[in-house]
């Protein structure tokens, strides 16, 4: 049922607004029943994000307490109300230093309904080059990927952070999309279900590798919708806590703006099926839509993606071995190449697989392909990005390419 009673005006000079800490009691983690324990375990384990093939609830339980505690920055006067880890929390700076990059200036983005009936969306104010930021956001929330308590009482530290935040920041996050049922969830869960995106802290993992990992919201980015093939990425910067959206394809002003929710690599049927019990919508993106015929051949596409990089010989053996033919290389990441602009997955190494051909004839001495595919390696990278450098002046001086001509013939 849903319970949740909202906080309507948090007061702004209590203790909960300041940034300190309250500690729930140790005794809370014990060891939910061991229904719950298994059923736990096996999520957690099967969750590719979370990389945690053994993990034991118990486990993970052990000495473990949570504190509330509000993150603030040094570029700005928002807050971040956190449930955090206490041995977690401890290894946090006080300020949170300004984000590495900015957008540019102007309005990079609105917020608003498209045609496409997926409820409200991002859609780009101006055009963005590849590579560009869209937006550059703090988390409004922040909590543990797996809150190691029983599953009822997620509402209540969501209602308790929701008090941490101003009356504004309350209300934008009531307005957020909510795709659970009311029976399945309370409303508070369903929003944060809906819209939370992964984020892993810098804190090492030590004993339980999932302890890093945590869920954020981010009023604005948290409304791009899904596509198959997505135009944009998320880049998590622990150290300044922001997030930027930054665009993989060139955007035109009036598009929208799209994220992948899911793993592209997995066939269209297990995406939608992930899409249906995790967001609970039948993916309506431009990739879905294509005729069944092209279906097979998207998704033989999308596996073969997969596997590419572990039958490759690693560019020293190539260069090093002449047995291996001189196209095996390049002609590899010229159709994984091929295979991402078809599908629309420039989010899957599209760059590395870029920089592998320009490498590749940059050890064959090739002078006009070098320079082609280095210059198109460029274009992929953000304009004053530390990589567009270095790969501007191998395209002036071929030969200052550390291993030009380097493949043995
Ligand atoms: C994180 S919200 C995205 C923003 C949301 N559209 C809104 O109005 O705030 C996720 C929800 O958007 C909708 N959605 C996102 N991508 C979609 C897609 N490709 N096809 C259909 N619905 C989609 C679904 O209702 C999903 O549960």
């Amino acid at each position: 049922m849903p319970s949740a009673t909202m906080p309507s005006s948090p007061p702004r000079d209590s203790k909960a607004a300041s940034g300190s800490t309250s500690y729930l009691k140790r005794n809370r983690c014990r060891p939910p029943p061991l229904e719950f324990c298994a059923e736990m375990n096996a999520n957690i384990r099967s969750n590719p994000n979370l990389d945690s093939p053994y993990f034991d609830l118990a486990g993970h339980l052990e000495n473990r307490a949570y504190c509330f505690h509000n993150i603030v920055y040094a570029d700005t006067f928002d807050q971040t109300a956190t449930l955090l880890d206490v041995g977690v929390k401890s290894l946090l700076p006080d300020f949170m230093p300004s984000p590495p990059v900015s957008p540019p200036r102007g309005a990079t983005f609105s917020i608003r309904r498209g045609d496409d009936k997926h409820g409200l969306g991002m859609f780009a104010a101006q055009n963005v080059p590849v590579g560009g930021i869209i937006a550059v956001e703090r988390p409004m929330i922040v909590v543990p990927y797996i809150i190691a308590l029983q599953s009822h009482a997620e509402v209540d530290f969501y209602t308790a952070l929701l008090h941490r935040l101003s009356p504004d920041a309350v209300a934008n996050f009531m307005e957020l999309a909510n795709c659970k049922p009311a029976a399945e969830c309370d409303m508070l869960v369903g929003i944060m279900r809906t819209n939370s995106i992964g984020i892993t802290l810098n804190v090492p993992g030590g004993p339980h590798p999932e302890l890093p990992t945590h869920r954020g919201i981010f009023l604005n980015i948290s409304r791009c919708n899904h596509s198959c093939g997505p135009n944009a990425r998320w880049q998590w910067d622990a150290a300044s806590f922001s997030l930027s959206l930054v665009a993989l394809r060139p955007i035109e002003a009036g598009d929208e703006i799209t994220v992948a929710y899911v793993p592209p690599t997995i066939s269209r049927s297990e995406r939608r099926a992930q899409l249906k019990s995790l967001y609970n919508f039948s993916c309506r993106c431009e990739f879905c839509a294509r005729p069944a015929a092209l279906t097979s051949r998207s998704d033989a596409a999308r596996t073969e993606l997969e596997t590419v990089w572990k039958e490759l010989p690693s560019f020293e053996t190539w260069c090093l071995n002449s047995t291996i033919p001189q196209q095996a290389l390049i002609d590899v990441h010229k159709r994984a190449v091929a295979l991402i602009e078809a599908e629309g997955l420039e989010m899957l190494d599209y760059g590395k697989h870029l920089d592998a051909i320009a490498m590749g004839y940059g050890a064959l001495r090739d002078v006009e392909q070098f320079c082609e595919w280095a210059c198109r390696a460029r274009d992929f990278r953000p304009p004053d990005s530390d990589e567009a450098r270095v790969l501007e002046g191998w395209v002036a001086d071929p030969e200052t390419f550390p291993v030009w001509g380097w493949r043995r013939t």
